[in-house]
């Protein structure tokens, strides 16, 4: 097994519904990754010890998801230097809009990129990911090109039924 190249990290096993989008997408892509739990509220010191070491094990982006107080994200940007994708995770009584301000609202100097709250934020961190990886890697830029030729095909073959 390849070491892996990217790292998802979420607060809960309960965000796994959510953050198992972004697992598939890099699955379907062949990328090696690695899914871990840790929270910045509940296990700060594992937390720390990650994200200080994440770089050197060959990672080279995280994306992290976080659901309510979803300091996660933020807290692994200000111990690591490796780009920090944040997953707005869907939460209980507020839908996500708590998650997605907690992760966006970054202070200047220390960045997260934000993505949609739930699947759609989970699988677009995921092609993220990817796009980097593959400024650096021919194949993988080749790949990324066809998802997209596929995904315009689909598209322009969709129909609406007749008015
Ligand atoms: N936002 C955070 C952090 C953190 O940011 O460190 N740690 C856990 N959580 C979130 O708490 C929610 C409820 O967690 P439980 O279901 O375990 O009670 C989850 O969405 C998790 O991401």
């Amino acid at each position: 097994m390849d070491r892996p190249s990217v790292s998802i990290v979420m607060g809960s096993n309960s965000d796994w519904g959510v953050m198992q989008h972004a697992a598939n997408v890099l699955k379907n892509f062949c990328i090696p990754h690695e899914t871990l739990i840790i929270s910045a509220h509940r296990t700060p010191d594992r937390m720390f010890g990650y994200a200080e070491t994440a770089r050197a094990r060959g990672i080279k982006c995280i994306i992290a998801g976080a659901g309510g107080a979803a300091h996660l994200p933020g807290m692994i940007a200000a111990k690591t230097i490796l780009p920090v994708l944040g997953v707005p995770v869907t939460s209980k009584h507020l839908q996500g809009v708590d998650s997605l301000l907690s992760i966006v609202q970054m202070p200047k100097g220390v960045p997260v990129a934000t993505f949609a709250i739930g699947d759609v934020g989970a699988t677009n961190a995921a092609l993220y990911a990817i796009a980097i990886l593959a400024t650096e890697d021919a194949s993988l830029a080749e790949k990324l090109n066809q998802f997209r030729k596929e995904q315009a095909a689909t598209v322009t073959s969709m129909t609406l039924p007749e008015a």
